[in-house]
């Protein structure tokens, strides 16, 4: 089952600057900084009330975020929901028809297990599933 949004990932180019950006705009401070070396990304976290902005910069030209930034730009990269149990959602998704990107779920930032759904199979919107590492 999706509980709920997790975090909305956002792809920038220079995550100082966007930490500034968002800080006024949200008028809170990131509460984590963390790097993700798998997923070639630095991220920032800030809380808005039962959800969260993820912003995230590559840290090498190999990363998502850096081919995202190359064909895209700056923007919405990724809609995270969480779920209670992200092996039985894995499967059901792939019952479903939906393309799931690492059918291994692996290490996410902010303490999470996460996995991916192809934007092919989800209208063109990236979709991240995540579950708190107990
Ligand atoms: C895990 C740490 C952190 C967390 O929250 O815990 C993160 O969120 S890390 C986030 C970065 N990691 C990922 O995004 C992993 C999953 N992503 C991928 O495997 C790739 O980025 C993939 C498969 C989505 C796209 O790969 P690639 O760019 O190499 O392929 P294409 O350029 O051929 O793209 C295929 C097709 O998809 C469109 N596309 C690419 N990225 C996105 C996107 N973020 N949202 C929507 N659509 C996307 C791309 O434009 C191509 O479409 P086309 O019509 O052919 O142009
Ligand atoms: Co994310």
């Amino acid at each position: 089952m999706l509980t709920n949004v997790e975090h909305i990932g956002i792809a920038v180019r220079d995550i100082q600057i966007s930490n500034e950006l968002f800080s006024k705009l949200l008028n809170v401070q990131p509460y984590k900084s963390e790097t993700v070396a798998s997923e070639g990304v630095t991220t920032s976290f800030f809380r808005v009330n039962q959800t969260k902005i993820e912003l995230l910069e590559a840290t090498n030209p190999d990363s998502p975020i850096a081919k995202f930034l190359e064909k895209k730009g700056e923007g919405v990269h990724h809609i995270a929901f969480e779920v209670d149990d992200i092996v039985s959602e894995i499967n059901r998704l792939k019952e479903d028809g939906f393309t799931v990107l690492n059918e291994i779920p692996k290490l996410g930032a902010d303490n999470k297990l996460v996995c991916f759904l192809h934007p092919k199979s989800t209208n063109s919107v990236l979709i991240e599933l995540c579950q708190e590492r107990k």
